[in-house]
């Protein structure tokens, strides 16, 4: 089997508040449940057990991401690591769906639109106007960024557009410094990262669910091509989840 020359590892947060009551998220800034907390010292035990160890933790500035890495970091007794709080790992901004309960979206547009909202990669969901109390201008967590950067509403195409520098400028030279990094992130922040590093379709990244709590490590050549990539964890388990997130727009 041929070697990596450099591993990396992804996280999507736990199980949110909002993952429990099935509504679209997005920007919003809710908790982890007892079950998301559970999943984050899982996930910490796990990598343990597996003689994972990092250098420097990347996370979003959304609060179920940071509360995973803490609990992570925790049980890999790594809290004193370096974490770089960055907004451009964000979930994708879900736009005026943000706050709507996936089944009952479902049940008003139909499955497929919904579909295509959640999966498809150049279809944005309706925007936001800059009155919404939603709007990302009016949280002091984005004061700094400018108002071109403050999204409305993004289709994983934006995300990508949005992730993609922060991954070229600052992730990228610091995986060829040599350093283990675990990126703690998000369900379609992870998707944009996924569809860059492994090239793929616009078809085929409708079919890609990342299930929550769930380290995914990438072993990747001396270009940052990938080798491999493979969950931790128990297969059946992690498929049960992967189809879950797949299910949740399902009308009831
Ligand atoms: O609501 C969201 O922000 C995301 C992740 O929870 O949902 P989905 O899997 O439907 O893109």
């Amino acid at each position: 089997m041929e070697k990596p020359n450099y591993v990396i590892v992804f996280l999507r947060h736990g199980e949110s508040t909002w993952n429990k009551d099935n509504r679209f998220t997005g920007w919003t800034d809710v908790p982890l449940t007892e079950t998301g907390l559970q999943e984050a010292v899982d996930a910490g035990k796990l990598l343990k057990k597996e003689g994972y160890q990092f250098d420097l933790v990347y996370t979003s500035v959304l609060k179920r991401s940071l509360q995973t890495t803490y609990y992570t970091l925790f049980e890999l007794d790594q809290l004193y690591l370096q974490e770089i709080k960055h907004w451009r790992l964000n979930e994708r901004h879900y736009g005026a769906l943000q706050g709507l309960n996936k089944s009952e979206t479902a049940e008003k547009y139909g499955d497929e639109q919904v579909l295509l909202w959640r999966r498809s990669y150049s279809i944005p969901p309706p925007p936001l106007t800059k009155e919404d109390e939603r709007y990302p201008g009016k949280d002091p967590k984005y004061a700094e960024l400018k108002e071109e950067d403050l999204p409305l509403c993004e289709c994983l195409k934006d995300t990508v557009a949005r992730v993609m520098p922060l991954w070229n400028e600052e992730i990228v030279p610091k995986i060829k410094e040599g350093k283990k990094l675990l990126i703690s992130a998000h369900g379609n922040s992870l998707r944009a990262i996924v569809k860059y590093l492994d090239n793929m379709s616009e078809e085929d990244v409708i079919q890609l669910n990342i299930p929550t709590g769930v380290p995914l490590v990438y072993h990747l050549d001396a270009e940052l091509k990938p080798i491999k990539h493979f969950y931790l964890g128990d297969a059946e388990e992690i498929r049960k989840k992967v189809q879950s997130v797949k299910n949740q727009a399902q009308k009831k």
